[in-house]
């Protein structure tokens, strides 16, 4: 049975934010209260705020509530606004957090008041440390939600947020809606010594991940996995273990399920499905090992770079290069 190590972190603090979460979400007039003393971020047309920090490096921009009630006097805008807040969670210090988009107001005139810039998610998502990205991305990904949900699917009618932003209602059938994300399943498979890597043409030149895919309806993590190696490589696989798993922003909100695969060193034999993939490789050991030391810099690339360290096919990748060294 699989077992996975979460953290010493204190258990009583742990319990008591996740229950105050999960209250915000019920209670209205709670999440009302904590918006008055929460801590916001700000989003212009889904690009997060970012400010720079002493050291060089940046951080997402935490505003009070009554930052933002100023910025938005001083642009004339409407007060409401800061009612369509989004929950996004509960710091460690018990504060409620928030995330807002402002993409009413002029994106310039807000950055001189709050001093930072408005960064393009995807840019920002590589400038943040490893806990600020997914937080940005999750409130992205969420306004997003809300920005596309206006209207119920099945009658056509308006939808009503509560308060926390957690659920929509339909105004006519009362049907409630909850955010989504599609699951995706992505695998590195090994044949012992080596792994297989894949490129879609999208990809910056030179980078090579691990293979994914969209689950279908109706299948388990493992067909999804099986018929994805077989559909994008043509390999049959024998055996799968379970890693870790991520929410992806790019380009909607993707829940990762990380894997590692084997298949038989009797049959590796790669047939790529070129529509889907530009190029797929089995890489040596020694062939990862190089390219996980490899700097982002400009000019020509290395023949081979990975995904970046926020990236679960990061994690998939070193984890097989620590497994490969403990029994070579
Ligand atoms: N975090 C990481 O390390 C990492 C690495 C590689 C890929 N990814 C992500 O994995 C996701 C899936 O990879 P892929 O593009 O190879 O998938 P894929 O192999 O399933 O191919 C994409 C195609 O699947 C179809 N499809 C089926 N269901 C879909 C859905 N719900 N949304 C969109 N398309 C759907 C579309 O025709 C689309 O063109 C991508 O969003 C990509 O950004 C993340
Ligand atoms: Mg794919």
């Amino acid at each position: 049975m699989l077992k996975v190590l979460l953290s010493t972190r204190k258990c009583s603090s742990f319990v008591s934010r996740m229950r105050y979460v999960d209250r915000l979400k019920q209670d209205d007039d709670a999440c009302s209260a904590a918006l008055q003393t929460g801590r916001m971020f700000l989003f212009h047309r889904l690009n997060p705020l970012l400010q720079n920090t002493e050291r060089g490096t940046f951080r997402p921009a935490t505003l009070t509530c009554s930052d933002v009630q100023s910025v938005l006097e001083n642009l004339g805008a409407d007060g409401s606004l800061l009612k369509e807040s989004v929950l996004i969670g509960c710091s460690e210090q018990n504060q409620a957090e928030f995330c807002l988009d402002v993409g009413r107001l002029d994106q310039a005139a807000v950055e001189e008041m709050v001093t930072g810039s408005f960064v393009d998610l995807r840019k920002s998502f590589f400038l943040l440390s490893g806990a600020e990205a997914p937080l940005v991305a999750k409130g992205q990904a969420l306004l997003r939600w809300h920005q596309t949900s206006g209207f119920s699917s099945a009658t056509g009618q308006p939808t009503r947020r509560n308060q926390a932003g957690s659920q929509r209602v339909c105004s006519s059938s009362g049907i409630i809606s909850y955010p989504t994300m599609c699951p995706v399943v992505i695998v590195l498979v090994s044949d012992g010594t080596r792994c297989v890597l894949g490129r879609q043409a999208a990809f910056p030149r030179g980078m090579y991940s691990a293979l994914a895919g969209f689950c279908d309806m109706g299948e388990s993590l493992e067909e999804a996995l099986c018929r994805e190696v077989a559909e994008e490589v043509g390999l049959e696989v024998l055996s799968v273990s379970y890693s870790s798993s991520q929410h992806w922003p790019f380009p909607h909100s993707s829940f990762m399920l990380g894997c590692h695969a084997s298949v038989s060193p009797a049959h590796t034999q790669l047939i790529v499905d070129r529509s889907e993939l530009e190029d797929a490789r089995w890489f040596s050991l020694q062939e990862v090992m190089s390219a996980l030391q490899v700097k982002p810099r400009r000019g020509d690339p290395p023949p081979l770079w990975l995904p970046p360290k926020h990236a679960i096919a990061h994690r998939l990748i070193t984890e097989w290069t620590q497994l490969m060294q403990t029994v070579s």
